[in-house]
This record gives C-alpha cells, sequence and structure tokens, in this order.
C-alpha cells in the first residue's frame, strides 16, 4: 500500500516509511493512496473472530508491502495481550438503542493503547535491524502521553519528548506519565493550551535544524499508523451488532478528529454506518464546521474534559482531503489560509459530503454533568466525562429507532475522578495496578511555551542519527 500525502508534494511512501516519518515533509498527513474494501461476505465472516485475527484482517491491507500477515498477527496478539478484558475492547448495553464501546481496558485506561501498545511494537519492528534511532516529539492533552510513555519507556531504539500543558491535565493524567522514571522519557509541562503544544510539534518536522540531525517522528495520530489500528474496533462493534446486515450509528468524542476519523475510514472499507455523531465539549470548532462549514478557531476554554480542549483538530484535514476530491494543491492552500487567519470555510462540496455521514452536537459541562447522571442512575454505568459527552450526542440526535447507537467509551472514569465525583456522587477507584500512582515519584520539566526553548530542550538530549528521513 502507497501512502500520499494530503497536502500534495511530498513523496509517496511505503507503511513502513509513513510510519517512522510521522508527519509528511510539506506539513501535510499521509493517507492511503486509496481505502481497501470488504464486501459484505467478508464482513459477515469476521462476527466472532477473535479481537487479534479480526485486527489482523482488517490492517492487512493497510501494511502490505511492509509487514506479512503472521508478523501482524504476532504484534497484534503481544500488543492486546496486555489488556484488562478478553474481548480487548467489549461492548456494553445501555438500553434498546444505545451501547457503550469500551475502549479502557489497556495500560493506561484510555482509547489511546489500542493503537499505540501497536504503534510502540511497530517501531521496534521497523527500527530493529539497523542502527537507527528515532526521536519521537509529541503533543498530549493527558492520554496519548500516558499510554504513547506506556508504550516506549525502555525501547532502546526511541526516546520519547512530551509535551502537556501545565495544569491544564487531569492529576491522574499527569502521574501516568510523569512517574515513568525511565531514561527514554522526557515529559515537558508547556505555559500554554495543548493546540500550542501541537503546533511546536509540526513546526519541528519542517525545522531543518532538527531534522538534518534528528530522525524526529510522530506518536500522536497525526501518524497514520495511530488511525489504522482505531479503524479495528469500528468493524469489531459493528459485526457485534449485525453488520453487515444492519447499519449502526457511532458517538464519538472528538477532540483532534482522530477516533472519529477511523470511523469514516472504516465506512469506506464497507462497514455500514448510519452516523457518525462528531460529539464535542464548549471547544467546538468541529460542531461549528460539520453544521456551518465555519473552521474558525476561537480560543480554548478548559473543562472537565480536558483531553478534548482542542481547537485545531489535525484530523480533519484528512477529511477534507478525501471529500474535497483528494486535491492535495487545494488542501495545500486552505490549510495556509487557516494557519494564517486561523479560520477557514469549508468549500460547498466539503460540506455538503461531510454532511452526509456526519452528524455533530456539542455538550455544555451541565450537559455532560447531565449525561454522568442519566448513565449512572439509568443504566448503572459510571462513565468519564469525556464519554458523557459523546452519551449526550447520541442521545440527542434523532435516529431510526432500529439503529443501534454505539457510544465510544474513550477512557476510564477513575481517570478523571474529581470531575465523576462532583456530577454524580461516587468516587471511580483506580484499577488496583495504579493503586499507588498518587505516591510515586513524579519527574518532569517545566518551559514556557516557546519554540526556540523547547527545540533547544530536544536538541540538548535527543540522539544525533546519521540517517534523516526528511
Ligand atoms: C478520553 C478522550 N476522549 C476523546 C478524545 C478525542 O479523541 P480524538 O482526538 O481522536 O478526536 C481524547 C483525545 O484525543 C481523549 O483522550
Ligand atoms: N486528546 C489527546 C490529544 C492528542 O491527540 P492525538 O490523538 O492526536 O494524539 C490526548 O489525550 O493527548
Amino acid at each position: 500500500m502507497e501512502y500520499v500525502s494530503t497536502r500534495g508534494s511530498a513523496s509517496a511512501l511505503e507503511f513502513r516509511e509513513v510510519t517512522l516519518a510521522g508527519l509528511a515533509s510539506d506539513g501535510g498527513l499521509y493517507v492511503p493512496r486509496h481505502w481497501p474494501q470488504f464486501t459484505a461476505e467478508q464482513i459477515a465472516a469476521m462476527a466472532g473472530k477473535p479481537y487479534c485475527q479480526l485486527a489482523a484482517e482488517v490492517m492487512a491491507p493497510f501494511v502490505a508491502g511492509s509487514l506479512d500477515f503472521a508478523c501482524l498477527l504476532q504484534l497484534c496478539e503481544q500488543a492486546y495481550g496486555r489488556f484488562a478484558h478478553g474481548a480487548v475492547t467489549p461492548l456494553r448495553q445501555l438500553d434498546a438503542q444505545h451501547w457503550l464501546l469500551e475502549l479502557f481496558h489497556g495500560p493506561t485506561l484510555a482509547f489511546k493503547d489500542v493503537a499505540l501498545q501497536l504503534l510502540g511494537l511497530l517501531f521496534e519492528e521497523f527500527l530493529k535491524d539497523g542502527d537507527r534511532h528515532l526521536t519521537v516529539v509529541g503533543a498530549t492533552s493527558g492520554d496519548t502521553g500516558s499510554a504513547a510513555i506506556d508504550a516506549l519507556a525502555g525501547r532502546p531504539h526511541v526516546d520519547v519528548f512530551m509535551l502537556h500543558p501545565k495544569g491544564r491535565v487531569s492529576e491522574v493524567q499527569r502521574r501516568q506519565m510523569t512517574t515513568v522514571l525511565a531514561g527514554n522519557i522526557h515529559n515537558i509541562a508547556i505555559d500554554g493550551s495543548f493546540d500550542d503544544a501541537q503546533a511546536m510539534v509540526k513546526r519541528m518536522f519542517q525545522d531543518r535544524a532538527m531534522t538534518d540531525r534528528f530522525r524526529i517522528s510522530a506518536v500522536n495520530s497525526i501518524n497514520w499508523a495511530r488511525l489504522m489500528a482505531q479503524v479495528v474496533y469500528y468493524f469489531a462493534a459493528g459485526v457485534a451488532l449485525g453488520a453487515p446486515y444492519r447499519k449502526i450509528a457511532f458517538s464519538v468524542p472528538t477532540g483532534n478528529f482522530g477516533d472519529v476519523f477511523a470511523g469514516y475510514v472504516a465506512a469506506r472499507m464497507g462497514l455500514p454506518v448510519e452516523r457518525l455523531i462528531v460529539a464535542t465539549n464548549v471547544n467546538d470548532i468541529l460542531h461549528r464546521a460539520i453544521t456551518t462549514a465555519d473552521y474558525s478557531a476561537q480560543g480554548v476554554t478548559p473543562t472537565a474534559a480536558p483531553s478534548m480542549d482542542i481547537q485545531v483538530s489535525s484530523n480533519f484535514e484528512r477529511l477534507l482531503f478525501d471529500l474535497g476530491d483528494r486535491d492535495g494543491a487545494a488542501m495545500a492552500g486552505q490549510m495556509r489560509e487557516f494557519d494564517q487567519a486561523k479560520a477557514m470555510r469549508l468549500t460547498p462540496a466539503q460540506h455538503q459530503r461531510a454532511g452526509a455521514l456526519f452528524t455533530s452536537a456539542r455538550a455544555t459541562g451541565d450537559e455532560m454533568d447531565a449525561a454522568m447522571r442519566w448513565a449512572v442512575e439509568t443504566t448503572g454505568e459510571l462513565v468519564d466525562p469525556h464519554t458523557a459527552i459523546g452519551l449526550h450526542a447520541a442521545r440527542s440526535v434523532a435516529l431510526p429507532p432500529h439503529v443501534p447507537v454505539v457510544t465510544l467509551a474513550t477512557a476510564h472514569p477513575a481517570k478523571f475522578a474529581p470531575a465523576v465525583k462532583a456530577a454524580t456522587g461516587i468516587h471511580p477507584p483506580l484499577p488496583d495496578r495504579l493503586a499507588d500512582l498518587l505516591e510515586r515519584e513524579e519527574r518532569f520539566d517545566e518551559l514556557p511555551g516557546d519554540y526556540d526553548t523547547v527545540s533547544r530542550y530536544i536538541a540538548a538530549r535527543a540522539k544525533v542519527c546519521a540517517d534523516p528521513i526528511h
């Protein structure tokens, strides 16, 4: 499988190179040259398969030419062997129409583990023969950082520099990152928002002074391999609820548009999807884009769902590229406009095509709290604030009653215990394996939200690599 950049001028690459590169050299994001297709018979045959087998089957077309099926299956078994639930991503029924897809049974209790446990192994697989070293630079609003650090701590070929916005992640999220003391892990708390951190990461890929000396790579969802692994659970949930013989709707708590873009990919591959519901908090750029074509950042408001406090949604570019007839030059122009004005409009074609599959809804803090209370009082489920936003959206969008609506439960409630307790009166305990997290020693550095300081910090600690890829 070959991958092309959304901005049209970077070279096309194979899966292996795309995984190691992260972001394309023209600033774009890689997408497969075409969407692999599954027939209805192939989808029907997925029912009842163990998660790892299904994962390898769904991902095989994307890795073709870089990994054989046996190797992919073995990596899936290793990655998902660390999950605390045999089904990896189990479904739980809430009422006649609503389901939760529990994505938080991995080591760090959030959906990011599904992709990052695999990505850590893919890096190792692709770097093992040779003297190559990756400098992973990431930005996190809490969950990507902890999942990436768990997946990469102690790995010999990788250093991780993880930027989080100081004071804007939950205590559990911060400690899941900062209590990992492995020598290859560098946590940096920056002044500013997640968007500021993400902008610095993207800028580093364009900075020749850095890319000439270090082999910079990404663990954020700008890295295609992240999204590929997330496509799998849409198929797993879909076939469990009757696909290909009936359509399923998914409600997805959204920030960087990665998780819901994976749902779009599943639909493009043949999964019958009735609707993809884009659920946002008050940082609602995506809700405005889908309802009114206005994609304009308005400054970030900190909320009790901090992982979704995002106004520049990286993966929206992938959608706009695909909906805009894959015109890389036009996409580069649109993104230039957005970078300069922090605002742009979707073209009429992009807006109308998005509306054919996506619906959106926005939850205020009160609506999020009410959804947490509804879940516990009506169904006995304690859900985290991000999942609650998904549930609010799922219940507020009108869908035919025969269509199952699956809300992606993106994090364990214990990651956000104070917010859950404030809404429901119930304190969700951490699972046993993390019970002493609040007593562990922390290590991180604090830096101003200034690119030059951050890049100097990284340059002083990263390993120079003689084999740059950019
Ligand atoms: C718990 C949680 N829910 C939802 C999201 C939003 O996912 P995405 O950025 O893929 O849209 C995130 C972060 O990305 C998250 O950590
Ligand atoms: N919510 C994320 C933000 C980063 O998003 P990503 O999916 O692009 O890595 C987080 O928890 O860090």
